[in-house]
Formats: C-alpha cells, structure tokens, sequence
C-alpha cells in the first residue's frame, strides 16, 4: 500500500514541535506493515540542504504566481517529495513566520500552492508512483483534500490527522477567488468559515476519516472548550472521527545510544543517570541537590499552562527543589521565568530558545517533567520524560491522561504507577502536585519504582502503527464506517 502523507514539518529536516516528530517517525513504523510512505514537504532551506540523490519529477511555471519544481529524494530512511518553491519557502526565518514571530502574510498562498500540488500527486501520480491514499497532516495541507473533493474526478481515499485544534489556517474570504475552486467549496460542506476561510474546516469537511491524536482529545473536542469553534463540525463529522495516540522514534530517544547524553543509562544501569543530572546542574549553573529537579521543555504558552507553572516557582525553591526551563514562546511567560531566575539564583534557571540536545539531555538529567498543559491532543515531552527515566507531572487531560498513569496509593502498590497527574489544571492543583512529588521523592525506593515503571512502558508506534494501518485498510473499502 502506497500512502502519500503530506505534512509542513518533518523530523530531523524542519521542527517546530510535536508534528515533525510524527511525521518523521510514524513512516518507518509502518512499514512494518507493508505500508509505504513518501512524505511531501516544503522545501525550506534546510529540506533543500538535507536532501540527497535528489531528482526534479515535475515542474510548475506559474504555481500561484512562482516557479517551482517537485523534487524527489531520499534522507534518514525517508522518501521525500519535496516542493522547491523559493518564492515561497526559501526564507530567512522558520516555516511560518519570520524572525520576529509575525506570520507571513503570504501563508494563505504558500499552503495553497503546496495543497494545490498535493492533490495533483495524489489525483494523477508522480513518475512511475501512485499513492493509494492522501493523509495530510494540520492545517497547512488540508486545502489538498477540498481541491480533491471539489476539483478532481479520481476517487482516492482522504485521511486527515488533526495534531492541534488551536491552529486553524483562517484567511480573508476575499482570497477565495484566487484559490482556483468551484464556487461551490465556498459553503459550510467546504470552505466557509464564521465568514472566513479555514483551511482546517475544510479539510475536516472533505476528509473520509479524521484522526486525532488521543482517544481523549477525540471526546474534548467535541465540546466548546476544547473544539476551539470547531465543535460543530466534529460533532457533525463524529462517526468519522478516531483516536490515536501517538508513538515516538525509539531510536532517535534511546538512553543507551543517544548521541547527546555523556552517560548513556538503561533500567540496567540507572546510576549512570547521575552523572547527567549533575552535569546538567553544572550546565545550568546550579548547585548539587539533595531534593529533586524538576524541569520543563516546552513551548512557553498558555496551552501549555507555562503561566502556571511561572506562578508556583515558589513552591519549588520552598521545598528545597531546583527548576530547569527551557523553552520559548510568549514573551510575558518568558519574562516571568527570567524573573523567577534572577529572584532565586540558585535555585532557578532558564534557558530561552529552542535546543534539540539540549532537550535530550535535560530529559536525560532531571528528576521530574512538568506539563502542566491546559489542553494536550497528545504530548510527546511527557513520552521522553518516561522513556529517559524523569517522572513525568501532567495535567488530566486529552493525551497526558491516557499516557501517564497517576501515583495514587493503589497503582504504586500495584506497581504500575509512572507519574503524577493533577485536575483541574490550574495554579494550586499544581501546587499540590509539587508537594506530591516532593513527599514520593523523599520515599527513595517508591520514586526509583515509579521512574523505572516509566522507562519500562512501551512508547513506541507499536501500537498506533496498527492503529493507522487497519484505518487505511477501512477508508479503502468505503462501505465499512470508522465508528463500527
Ligand atoms: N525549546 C525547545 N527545545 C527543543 N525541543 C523542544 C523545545 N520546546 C519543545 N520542544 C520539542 O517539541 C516537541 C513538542 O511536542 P509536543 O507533542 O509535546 O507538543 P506540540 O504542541 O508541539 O505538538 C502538537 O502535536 C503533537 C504531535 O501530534 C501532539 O503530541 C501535541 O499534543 C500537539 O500540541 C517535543 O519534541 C519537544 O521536545
């Protein structure tokens, strides 16, 4: 079976978070399925630089006004397409926006165009290839299932894998015209939306099944607070609708090989762990430490409750723990972090920016994660923090509650326990969840359970890889309904 996954993001060639991971990783855990993947990908600076053996497949010379050329290639065990279109990807900042942080004002075009000829590879093929099915990723490719739906008279199966909620692609109406659909995609089964355009909602509106990815978020996103406006048409699309929980590269996050970490570690051999954890106290400038170090990688912002977590560094230092931010993202949350540092030196320390080692080795040294997200489709943080040995700290929600099992008295005494979970997700839950860990760490013997508990669960795609690969086989025989 052929797939065509379409994504903005592709780890180890350009990440801004959770998506690349994904889209980097789930290929080659479904190959063990029979399943090939070629993956479509803008060709961002990096993309062009990575890319090896690489072969024009086909040419535009007006693609929404700019010249462009699908590449086909190969790197780290991935089949790559990828659309070299300088006019719209060969820029000095990230993938969405420039070094300040303002989206590009072309986005609307950029995505379009990228859809635009994801639906041409998956209506006509490319070379000799054709995929069987299209499976998009977030908002940025969606547009490719309403010009497959609308445009096209191939009938090839639309999968739609919703990473996060919150962001949409919306854009002025008055864009619609330049998009080269029938008038009828302006409608609430197409494109219509408050008004707008959203490339999201359509894409959800043409997709045969939609993917999210955790049972949990599945349900969530059915209400007004977590459907971020969209809970109507998950309602309507709910049959439609699947939970998967996401895996993660088992290789790429290996404490016995990890390239990054001095001291590689393994349930076998934990004490080694120690030496990571003091370096990484010598790299963050704080003193030795009896009590525990906790610490947080994420993005700084109000989803993921990194407000919060500003608001109870207190709680820490007051316990006699440590603190390791690193991150970046809203700039009151990091002001408030730099704050918390400068008022407790020596307990306090951050890092603003956004460190792919630096990530690693901080999983690979601190004692305990915190993610205390107001709302979570899935997570990966808290999956390394278990595969690295840190106890993860999570809010109940969406993929944080179904991947994290809480150390209550009967899970520890059942030993199955590998973290602690928190509800309602807000500043003095998490102040409690502090204290909890702070009493299980002073329990050597239990926290040591809880932490090989954690390295011992199974986080690989193992599981979702079947998940995804019995979904394929459902869409391609239509008559059989997700829900069933
Ligand atoms: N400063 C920094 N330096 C280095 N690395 C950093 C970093 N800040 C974050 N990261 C990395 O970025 C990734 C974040 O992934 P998450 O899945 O936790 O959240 P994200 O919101 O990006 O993903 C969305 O998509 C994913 C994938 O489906 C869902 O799991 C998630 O719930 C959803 O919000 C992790 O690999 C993390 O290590």
């Amino acid at each position: 079976m052929n797939i065509l996954s379409v994504t903005a993001e592709i780890f180890p060639l350009v990440k801004t978070g959770g998506l690349a991971d994904v889209a980097g990783s789930l290929p080659k855990a479904l190959m063990a399925h029979g399943i090939h993947t070629r993956s479509l990908v803008p060709g961002y600076p990096s993309v062009m630089r990575a890319l090896t053996g690489a072969s024009p497949v086909a040419q535009y010379d007006r693609l929404f006004g700019e010249r462009a050329t699908l590449v086909a290639g190969q790197t780290g065990g991935l089949d790559l397409l990828v659309l070299d279109a300088p006019g719209f990807f060969d820029r000095q900042g990230g993938p969405y926006a420039d070094d300040h942080g303002n989206d590009y004002p072309d986005n609307w075009k950029r995505f379009a165009a990228f859809s635009f000829v994801a639906a041409q590879i998956a209506e006509h093929g490319v070379a000799d290839w054709r995929p069987d099915i299209i499976h998009v990723h977030d908002w940025h490719p969606a547009l490719s299932l309403v010009y497959l739906k609308f445009s096209s008279r191939v009938e090839i199966p639309r999968v739609l894998t919703v990473h996060n909620l919150a962001f949409q692609g919306q854009f002025p109406a008055h864009r619609f015209t330049e998009l080269g659909l029938p008038d009828e995609a302006y409608s609430v089964e197409g494109l219509e939306y408050y008004g707008d355009l959203g490339y999201l909602k359509g894409g959800l509106q043409a997709a045969d099944a939609i993917t999210v990815v955790s049972p949990t978020y599945a349900r969530e996103i059915m209400s007004p607070t977590f459907g971020m406006g969209l809970e109507g048409v998950m309602n309507a699309r709910h049959d439609d609708v699947i939970g998967i929980v996401n895996g993660i590269d088992m290789e790429v996050w290996n404490p016995c090989s990890d390239p990054y970490i001095e001291n590689h570690f393994s349930t076998r051999a934990p004490l080694r762990r120690l030496a990571n954890r003091q370096k990484l106290l010598d790299r963050f400038g704080l003193s030795d430490t009896a009590g525990p170090v906790f610490a947080a990688v994420n993005r700084l912002t109000w989803q993921k409750g990194m407000d919060l977590l500003a608001g109870v560094v207190d709680e820490i230092v007051k316990g006699g723990g440590k603190l390791i931010v690193h991150g970046q993202g809203d700039a009151a949350i990091e002001d408030a972090f730099m704050e918390a540092a400068r008022r407790f030196p020596h307990s306090v320390s951050v890092e603003i920016g956004y460190d792919e080692p630096l990530a690693h080795q901080i999983h690979a040294g601190a004692d305990a994660m915190l993610v205390p997200s107001r709302f979570e489709p899935c997570g990966l943080t808290q999956l390394y923090a278990l595969r690295y040995g840190c106890v993860p700290i999570v809010a109940r929600t969406g993929g944080l509650s179904e991947t994290i099992i809480d150390a209550n008295e009967a899970a520890l005494h059942a030993q199955v326990a590998t973290g602690i979970q928190f509800s309602p997700v807000d500043a003095n839950e998490l102040r409690l969840a502090l204290r909890r860990a702070f009493r299980l760490f002073k329990r050597r013997r239990v926290w040591e359970r809880l932490r090989r508990q954690g390295m011992r669960t199974d986080c690989s795609w193992h599981r979702s890889a079947a998940q995804y690969a019995e979904l394929y086989g459902r869409v391609l025989t239509p008559d059989i309904r997700l829900a069933g």
